[in-house]
C-alpha cells in the first residue's frame, strides 16, 4: 500500500517512523510519502492561508499550493487513488470503514489547518481523485494531522503482513462488533488481585466460552449499542453467551 500525505506540519507524522508503522515502511509493506504543502507555494512568505471571502473568523487555506500538491502526488502513479481529506463534518472513522480502505492501493491524505481548505479543492480533486472527507468523531481538533495518523495507522495494521500474528486482530474490539476480554499475565498475584481461575485451568473449550462471555458483558455494560440486535435491550445480566 502507498499512503501520501500533504501537510503543513510534516514532522507531525514523524510517528510513522517509530514501531509497526515504522517496521513496515522499512519492509515495503507500507510506501510512504510526505509531502510539505509550502513546497508548492511560490512567495517569500511561503504563504498557505488568507481571509476567508465573507467574512468571518479565522484563515482558509489557499486553493493554490494545494491544486500543485494534489497534482504532484497523483503524477506519482497510474492509478486513482483515494482522498482522505480529514475533516469535522466527515464520515466518521468505524472499523468497516478501515476496512474499506485496507482494501486501497493508494491512500492520499490532505491534512488542513486554520479554519479549513477552500472548498473548490475538494471540486478541483474530484477529476483525480475518489474524494472522501473523514472524520475521528464529534469533538474539534485543530487540523488534519492527528486524524490522519489515527486513519493511517487503524489501516495500515489491516495490511497483510504488518500486524505479524493476523489471529490477533479477529477479537479485538470493534472487529467483529464486541469489546475485547480482559487480558492478563505473570504474575499470577499482584497488589493482591489475582489471575481468574479459568485462565489457569488449561480447559481451552471453557476459557474461550469465559471469554466470549466477558466480551458480551464488557458490550453490554460499556458500549451496549454495539451489542447485536438479538441482544439489544436486554437487561445487562441476562445478555447471557449465544
Ligand atoms: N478529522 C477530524 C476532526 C475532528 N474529529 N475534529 N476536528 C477535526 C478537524 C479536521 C481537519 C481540520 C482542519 Cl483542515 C481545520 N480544522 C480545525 C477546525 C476546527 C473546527 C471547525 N473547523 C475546523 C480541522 C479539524
Amino acid at each position: 500500500m502507498r499512503v501520501d500525505v500533504i501537510s503543513i506540519f510534516p514532522e507531525y507524522l514523524a510517528p510513522l517512523d517509530l514501531s509497526l508503522i515504522g517496521k513496515a515502511r522499512r519492509s515495503g509493506l507500507l510506501d510512504l510519502h510526505v509531502h510539505d504543502l509550502r513546497t508548492f507555494t511560490h512567495d517569500r512568505h511561503r504563504t498557505v492561508d488568507d481571509t476567508p471571502y465573507g467574512g468571518g473568523a479565522g484563515m482558509v487555506m489557499k486553493p493554490e499550493p494545494w491544486g500543485e500538491a494534489l497534482d504532484h502526488v497523483a503524477d506519482q502513479e497510474d492509478s486513482r487513488p483515494i482522498l482522505i481529506v480529514p475533516g469535522p463534518g466527515g464520515a466518521r472513522l468505524d472499523q468497516s470503514l478501515a476496512r474499506q480502505l485496507a482494501a486501497a492501493d493508494w491512500l492520499v491524505f490532505a491534512c488542513g489547518r486554520y479554519e479549513g481548505i477552500d472548498e473548490r479543492v475538494y471540486d478541483y480533486a474530484q477529476s483525480t481523485y475518489d474524494v472522501r472527507v473523514i472524520s475521528l468523531g464529534d469533538y474539534v481538533l485543530n487540523g488534519g494531522e492527528v486524524a490522519a495518523l489515527a486513519i493511517i495507522e487503524a489501516v495500515a495494521r489491516l495490511v497483510p503482513g504488518v500486524i505479524g500474528n493476523a489471529a490477533s486482530l479477529f477479537e479485538e474490539s470493534h472487529e467483529d462488533g464486541l469489546l475485547e476480554y480482559p487480558i492478563y499475565t505473570k504474575p499470577e498475584q499482584w497488589q493482591g488481585f489475582s489471575v481468574p481461575d479459568v485462565l489457569l485451568s488449561g480447559d481451552h473449550g471453557r476459557i474461550a466460552q469465559w471469554r466470549h462471555q466477558q466480551r458480551l458483558d464488557r458490550t453490554a455494560a460499556r458500549r451496549p449499542d454495539l451489542l447485536p440486535p438479538e441482544l439489544a435491550g436486554a437487561p445487562e445480566d441476562l445478555v447471557v453467551g449465544v
